[in-house]
């Protein structure tokens, strides 16, 4: 039977499971087909910046339930860098993970971490906040630094609109994210099972929005992400942007929220209609102390649970709360061992993928998931 590629979706492979709960009947579950294995949507991606989730190790991921997780195209560039990955034999390879790989483009990681940059028409010049060499990233360089890593699903190279921003400047920034997506789109190189997702801009602007979604749903992208959120605007911003923006983008085609987040918001965003999530929260608050349960956070270097013998969650499958008790995590992160933020990353992984299993089965059963948890 004909492999099935990422870069067609056919709308039967893109089963909509079932219709979901009608009080949001923008939810959906699904199932995207790619070259590395399938990706169970609505999906959460662990962030893996430089090749690796931090405190973890890849079969550790894997037994948390994750389906694919996210690299970057700006940390992996500069080191150890693409042309050495490819010469390595690949991300996958290198990093021992065969299942699918999401590569964050570049633009958004240049301006939060490089120092000294220029946004030109060209693309951006900067200098790497690792030794201050000069670098630049354009759309053309960027996706072939995404092939060269040989990312399953490679991101259109944007211009992330800071928020706030007038209706000025967010109007020429995504017109920019327009024209670098057509470039993009014209340096991918289509393969079976790979594919590529541009990246919508606009800001708060609903008509902005729109323009940025039929400037990209042109180009036939084989996934499309909403970007520009997350980035300062606050939730009630961010869902009313929400509100309508997914209903712009092809309804047969994955929705990606970049940079999305914590359990609440994430239960928002997948009730108006968005498939795909990545965040730092589970794994940088994990390696800060901060436990997701369904009690609530648990920040574990409180002293109330230094003889705390109780586990965080007494029916969670994760080491953390096997085999050991709060009291334990509670020392091991206040004395800074390395053990500590592996068994809380372990926890909040785990804690992230049994919430989108639990909305994938809410939303196939038709049922109302508000639960917080
Ligand atoms: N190419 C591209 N990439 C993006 C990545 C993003 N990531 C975010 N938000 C991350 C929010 C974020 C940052 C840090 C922490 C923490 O330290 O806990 C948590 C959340 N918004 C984002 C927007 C874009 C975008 O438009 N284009
Ligand atoms: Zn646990």
């Amino acid at each position: 039977e004909k492999e099935v590629s990422i870069t067609k979706f056919p709308a039967d492979e893109r089963k909509i499971i079932a219709k979901a709960h009608d009080k949001y009947k923008k939810a959906r579950a699904g199932i995207i087909n790619t070259r590395h294995g399938q990706i169970h949507t609505p999906a959460f991606m662990p962030v893996g910046t430089k090749g690796t989730v931090k405190a973890m190790l890849p079969e550790s991921v894997q037994t948390t339930g994750a389906d694919i997780i996210l690299g970057n195209t700006y940390h992996l560039m500069l080191q150890p860098g693409a042309k050495r990955v490819f010469k390595l034999g690949g991300l996958h390879k290198f990093m021992n993970w065969s299942k699918p790989l999401l590569t964050d483009s570049g633009g958004f990681q240049v301006m939060s971490l490089s120092k000294l940059r220029k946004i030109t028409e060209e693309g951006v010049i900067f200098n790497s906040h690792i030794d201050g060499s000069k670098f630049m990233l354009s759309p053309e360089s960027s996706t072939e630094i995404q092939y060269l890593l040989g990312s399953t699903i490679t991101m259109a190279f944007d211009e992330c609109t800071p928020y706030p921003s007038t209706y000025e400047q967010a109007k020429s920034s995504m017109e920019l994210t327009s024209r670098w997506a057509k470039r993009s789109r014209k340096a991918f190189y289509s393969r079976d099972g790979y594919g590529q997702f541009g990246i919508i801009q606009g800001s708060i602007y609903n008509d902005l929005r729109l323009k940025s979604a039929l400037d990209l749903i042109e180009l036939d992208f084989e996934g499309y992400a909403i970007g520009g959120l997350a980035v300062g605007e606050g939730q009630e911003l961010m869902f009313k942007v929400l509100d309508y923006a997914p209903d712009l983008l092809p309804i047969n085609k994955p929705r990606y929220l970049m940079g999305v987040g914590k359990p609440a918001d994430i239960i928002g965003a997948v009730q108006r209609g968005i498939d795909m999530f990545d965040c730092v929260i589970p794994t940088r608050s994990g390696r800060n102390g901060q436990a997701f349960t369904k009690y609530g956070v648990v920040n574990i270097r409180n002293s109330k649970y230094k003889e705390d013998n109780t586990p965080l969650e007494e029916d969670c499958l994760c080491p953390a709360c096997k085999n050991y008790t709060k009291a334990y995590l509670h020392y091991l992160v206040k004395v800074k061992e390395i053990l500590g933020a592996m068994l809380m990353t372990w926890h909040n992984l785990m804690y992230f993928q049994k919430l989108m299993l639990r909305i994938r089965e809410y939303i196939a059963q038709g049922k109302d998931f508000d639960f917080i948890s």
